[in-house]
Parts: C-alpha cells; sequence; structure tokens
C-alpha cells in the first residue's frame, strides 16, 4: 500500500510512502529536456520538460514511480489493485500505456490543468513494458504548485479525472469512496469534543488528544487515507525549508507501515520501502529510506538539464548515527 500528499507550506510539498514487501532497487532519476523519450503508440519526445523522482530503468527507459517536473507538477502511481482496468489501444484516441503515463504527463504538463486537457482524449492501454515486467494495477495522483490536485483512475467504466479536495490518495477503493469514507470522521479534531451525548453527565476529558480518540490507525488504506488527511490538513507551516520538509515527513511518518505489522504473505510484510517529497517550485528532492531517517536531497537544478542522458543517484540506505560521546 502506499500513501500520497501535497503539504502547502508556502511553496507545496509533494511525493509519497512506497510500500511493498521488496526493494525494486529504484534509483533517483533525473530525465533531462532533450532525452528522447519513447512511447509505444505516441510519437517521441524529444524535447520536454525535466522531470527527477524515484524510478527503474529498463532497456534506458525511465519507469517512474513516482516524480516532479521543473515546472512544479508532481504526479506518483498507486497500487489500485482489482478497480483498475487499461483497455486495448483505441483508434482516435491518446493510447499511453500505464507505464508510460508519468513519464508522459511530466514531461508535457506545466500544470494540473494542463494534465487534465492531455487526458481528455487518453486511453490508459493495456500493454506491458515486456514479459517480464508486466503492467502493474494502479491509479494516480496529480499535484502542482499552485496546490491544485487531482486523482486519475482508469476502470471498467472509463478513464476518470476527479479534482481531489484533499490532495492525499492512497489505494483502494475507488476515490469518491474514500471521499464518502471521510465524511464519517468530520469529527476528528485537533480540540477535545464538547460533551454532547450527556451534556448533564460529567464525564471528564481523561487524556490529551481526545478530540483524535476516532483516528483510524490500521494498515489499511481506508485508514491512512483519513489519518493521513488529519495529519496533512493541521500540520503547521514552518519558516524555513529545512522546518517544512521536516514537518513532510512527520505527515508521511503518521501512516508509515512498520515491518511487521502487515503480513501480505506467510512471514512476508509489506513495509515503507522509502518516503519522499519534493519542493515542487525549487525542484528539490527530499527523501528517507526504512533503513536511513536522514533526510537526503537531490537538486534537479544542480545538473545540466540541457542533456540528454538519464542521469542517476543511488539510494542511500545507510543508518548513520551520529555517536555523541
Ligand atoms: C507496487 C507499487 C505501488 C505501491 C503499493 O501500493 N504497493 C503495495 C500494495 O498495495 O499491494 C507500484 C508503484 C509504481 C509501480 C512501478 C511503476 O509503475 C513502473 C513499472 C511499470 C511496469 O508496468 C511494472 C513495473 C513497474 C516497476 C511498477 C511496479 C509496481 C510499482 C512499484
Amino acid at each position: 500500500m502506499c500513501t500520497s500528499i501535497i503539504y502547502p507550506a508556502g511553496d507545496y510539498y509533494f511525493g509519497r510512502n512506497l510500500d511493498l514487501e521488496v526493494d525494486l532497487g529504484q534509483r533517483i532519476v533525473i530525465t533531462p529536456r532533450n532525452k528522447n523519450l519513447e512511447f509505444r503508440e505516441m510519437p517521441n519526445l524529444e524535447h520536454h520538460y525535466a522531470i527527477i523522482g524515484m524510478s527503474i530503468i529498463r532497456d534506458d527507459y525511465p519507469l517512474y514511480f513516482d516524480g516532479i517536473n521543473e515546472k512544479g507538477v508532481g504526479m506518483a502511481g498507486l497500487n489500485f489493485n482489482g478497480p483498475a482496468h487499461y483497455f486495448p489501444v483505441q483508434q482516435g484516441k491518446d493510447n499511453i500505456a500505464s507505464f508510460e503515463l508519468v513519464p508522459y504527463i511530466l514531461a508535457t504538463a506545466s500544470s494540473v490543468n494542463e494534465a487534465k486537457k492531455l487526458l481528455a482524449n487518453a486511453n490508459i492501454a493495456n500493454l506491458n513494458f515486456s514479459d517480464k515486467l508486466q503492467a502493474a494495477p494502479l491509479h494516480w495522483i496529480i499535484a502542482d504548485k499552485t496546490g491544485a490536485s487531482i486523482t486519475v483512475e482508469s476502470t471498467i467504466e472509463g478513464l476518470k479525472v476527479y479534482d481531489n479536495p484533499v490532495g492525499v490518495l492512497t489505494n483502494n477503493p475507488e476515490f469518491p469512496r474514500q471521499l464518502v469514507n471521510l465524511s464519517n470522521y468530520r469529527g476528528i479534531s485537533p480540540t477535545a469534543p464538547e460533551n454532547t451525548i450527556a451534556p448533564k453527565v460529567d464525564l471528564p476529558v481523561y487524556s490529551r488528544g481526545f478530540g483524535s480518540h476516532f483516528l483510524p490507525g490500521g494498515m489499511d488504506s481506508e485508514s491512512r487515507f483519513v489519518k493521513a488527511t488529519f495529519a496533512k490538513m493541521h500540520a503547521p507551516v514552518g519558516n524555513s525549508e529545512v522546518e517544512n520538509i521536516t514537518n513532510y515527513f512527520h505527515i508521511l511518518q503518521s501512516v508509515e507501515q512498520q515491518k511487521g505489522l502487515d503480513e501480505i504473505a506467510p512471514n512476508t510484510y509489506e513495509y515503507t520501502i522509502y518516503s519522499d517529497g519534493s519542493n515542487l517550485s525549487k525542484g528539490i528532492f527530499y527523501y528517507r529510506t526504512y533503513e536511513n531517517s536522514q533526510i537526503n536531497s537531490v537538486d534537479m537544478h544542480k545538473e545540466n538539464l540541457e542533456t540528454s542522458e538519464l542521469i542517476t543517484y543511488r539510494v542511500q540506505n545507510q543508518q548513520e548515527i551520529n555517536h555523541q560521546n
């Protein structure tokens, strides 16, 4: 399972937790402006916006899990096993394979509005990257540096693009149902509630944090949707980049999956392999991993973006303890 958020703090910060049972060997990958991007059913893009994000590379192609572009648009693919449905290539449509969608949108859209226009005639084609890398059942969140955010879901009913008023995405069920479920938690608050159940009875507030007594805390995607929304909506805005990115990671950590808590097969557990977040205005990509709580950063603008070869950075996975004596 995964969780993705956009956090407003002066600048906007966008990224995700990647929860899975295996590390796929992803790297931080920068696609510079002149890297020739090939698509199965769409024209090549020889010149486009530069992208930075978490990705694996196969046959010199960046298979992004999530990323942002130099215009301040961010996008993440999250598991959507069950409802996800991709279609055969359709005449007259912009046929984009599911594994092409992140590079396609980030290479060409300078805002969420532009992404919406690109998606208006899109068909998510049921093509596999290769026999070994079959299409993954995903849905997507797209956000930009103005704070706008949408959810993209291709189901048996076709391609749906929803405005995302909370700026959060997890996994199943379909996005509208996540919002309906959120209504059940209208009362969740940082403040202790009034005694409305029996006003004449003395019901003491016997603990701090009473306003979130009924906040779900499970690993499941409905629980994470509610918890991440609560954490994000009430997160403070810091006075510096360091404070903001620190707050950002605290929000994602509220829905982190620790090893041992989510058994997906006998003795196999899903866990938060990495958390990442980018400053959408500055093009700085930050991440931490399960093994390494240090916040690391890669600034796309410190690379020459006018080049044509993929640029990669190894994920720093070593915990460094600052021994003070
Ligand atoms: C499984 C995760 C989503 C995390 C999640 O929700 N996980 C677990 C769960 O709920 O079961 C998704 C996010 C991005 C996906 C990858 C990207 O889409 C890129 C690539 C696309 C290929 O079609 C399949 C492999 C490959 C490399 C995908 C494998 C599955 C990934 C890594």
